[in-house]
């Protein structure tokens, strides 16, 4: 469902990514408590060190997609186009390392396309390959990503901004309630967390957060 620019900038504010790696309680649990708290959009990205193949992926995968059908939270597929097809996902992210976009977008039909980028080159390929959005980062310094590029701060998003791209953007890489506000004022439309959710004592109470200070910010806009 390649969603309008508009719905695609509204999914994209609090946008939860997690895999089984990035869980210290049952993933199932954390997904729930993270809609509750009002994330809105949900990724599974199973990737990194211990974690899932094959059918335990797809299973874990068919999980979490259920979750988020209950509540009407479109689910995102990272990577894994061949799994995103398969299980019916809502859309697809993918990073410079997998398949060119142009490839996915005849892959997924009018599914969401979701694609990395860390340059001007990148964004305007995206772009012109029909990406519904863009994700950029690291924004500040992660450890959830052991081969993150180098901390970019808000230069490539002010950049993009200055040069008139109107594509929806979202940021990605150690954003907390805490710095999420800064991110939103450069022209975000949203931001995408991992750890800040899924490690949390109360992933409801710092989706809820996040949900905030993102909402508060667009409010004095
Ligand atoms: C997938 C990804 N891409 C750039 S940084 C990152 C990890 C973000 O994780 P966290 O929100 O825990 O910093
Ligand atoms: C690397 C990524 C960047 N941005 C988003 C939204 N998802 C990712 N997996
Ligand atoms: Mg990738």
């Amino acid at each position: 469902m390649a969603v309008n620019p508009q719905a695609m900038r509204s999914l994209l504010k609090v946008y939860f990514i997690m895999g089984s790696t990035n869980c210290c309680q049952n993933p199932e649990n954390v997904l729930q408590a993270a809609i509750k708290g009002g994330i809105t959009l949900f990724q599974f990205r199973e990737k990194g060190a211990g974690c899932l193949h094959g059918k335990e992926k797809e299973s874990l995968a068919k999980k979490l997609q259920a979750i988020c059908k209950q509540s009407n939270i479109p689910f995102i597929v990272n990577d894994d186009i061949e799994l995103a097809v398969k299980i019916n996902a809502d859309g697809v992210h993918i990073g410079q390392d997998d398949e060119a976009a142009d490839v996915v977008r005849r892959k997924i039909g009018s599914k969401i396309l979701g694609v990395s980028v860390h340059s001007m080159q990148e964004a305007e390929t995206a772009i012109r390959q029909g990406a519904d959005y863009i994700g950029i980062g690291p924004i500040y310094p992660t450890s959830t990503k052991a081969d993150a590029k180098a901390v970019q701060g808000l230069t490539f998003l002010t950049e993009l901004r200055s040069a008139d791209i109107q594509i929806p953007v979202v940021g990605i890489g150690g954003i907390t309630s805490e710095n999420a506000s800064p991110l939103i004022e450069a022209g975000a439309d949203g931001v995408s967390v991992i750890s800040a959710i899924s490690q949390a004592d109360s992933p409801e109470k710092a989706a809820a957060k996040l949900y905030d200070s993102v909402n508060r910010i667009m409010r004095n806009a």
